[in-house]
């Protein structure tokens, strides 16, 4: 199995406080690796770090092939990162955010254009190319933001916290893109506070306050924790 994120006790510290507390764990091509964790555990801190937006105190982390202190900015070409907070520009429209997109990956206006009709029809969101982000229904810019995050099609997409708000069938159907993805050869990395998630993905960490309590498929951590499901597995490890 191929590793693509290596990750050697990564140490993140904010003054004395130890966000990141020595993790050590690899991410395999073309898997769907589900990162959990209690509110404050760590994840986003590891996640900005992986992306290449933060240094880490310490550690090894090499991503898609490049070293986290000498090349960010090659981690950052070969790579997509969408999270809750902030992933399309709510005062451009549709269309507007995938020139934009497409404008900061390099991506030829002529196959933008190919893409965007495609990846449109896809989504079911072509009447709508025209109108405002603000406008939409929070599961379309959820699915969009997705879309334009893997639009330039990187070796991983980072997805921190993506179907935030939404009820169980949207969040099912953004599954379904997710699962595309990953069936086209990009590894998916996610944060998911919901545990209807966690048992989509191959592999699952757990972290409470800055450490990897657990690691594994969720078939084999239910069997270890003699758990019926995920939700019962992250209750005993986080707290
Ligand atoms: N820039 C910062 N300066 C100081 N402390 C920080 C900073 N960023 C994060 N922290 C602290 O580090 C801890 C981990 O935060 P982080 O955002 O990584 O958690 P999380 O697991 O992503 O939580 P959530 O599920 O709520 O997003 C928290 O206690 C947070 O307050």
């Amino acid at each position: 199995m191929e590793t693509i994120i290596a990750v050697k006790n990564l140490v993140k510290k904010f003054g004395n406080f130890m966000a990141n507390d020595h993790l050590t764990f690899d991410v395999h091509k073309g898997e769907i690796f589900g990162f959990l964790g209690a509110n404050g555990a760590g994840k986003t801190t590891a996640i900005r770090i992986l992306c290449g937006l933060s240094s880490p105190t310490s550690g090894d982390v090499n991503v898609a092939g490049f070293d986290i202190y000498r090349e960010t900015e090659k981690i950052k070409k070969n790579i997509g990162y969408m999270s809750q907070k902030f992933s399309l520009y709510e005062d451009l429209t549709v269309s507007e955010n995938i020139q934009l997109y497409a404008g900061i990956y390099g991506i030829s206006a002529k196959k933008r254009k190919e893409k965007e009709a495609e990846l449109l029809k896809k989504l079911g969101m072509g009447e709508a190319r025209g109108k405002l982000i603000a406008g939409l229904p929070l599961g379309w810019k959820q699915k969009l933001a997705f879309s334009v995050a893997i639009f330039h099609d990187p070796k991983i997409v980072f997805l921190d916290e993506p179907t935030g708000g939404v009820d169980p069938v949207t969040r099912r159907k953004f599954w379904d893109l997710i699962y595309e993805a990953a069936n086209n050869g990009i590894t998916v990395f996610v944060t998911t506070h919901y545990m209807d998630e966690a048992e989509y993905c191959d592999r699952v960490s757990i972290m409470d306050a800055g450490k990897i309590e657990a690691l594994d498929t969720p078939a084999k951590l239910k069997e270890k924790y003699q758990a019926s499901n995920m939700d019962e597995v992250f209750l005993q490890i986080a707290r």
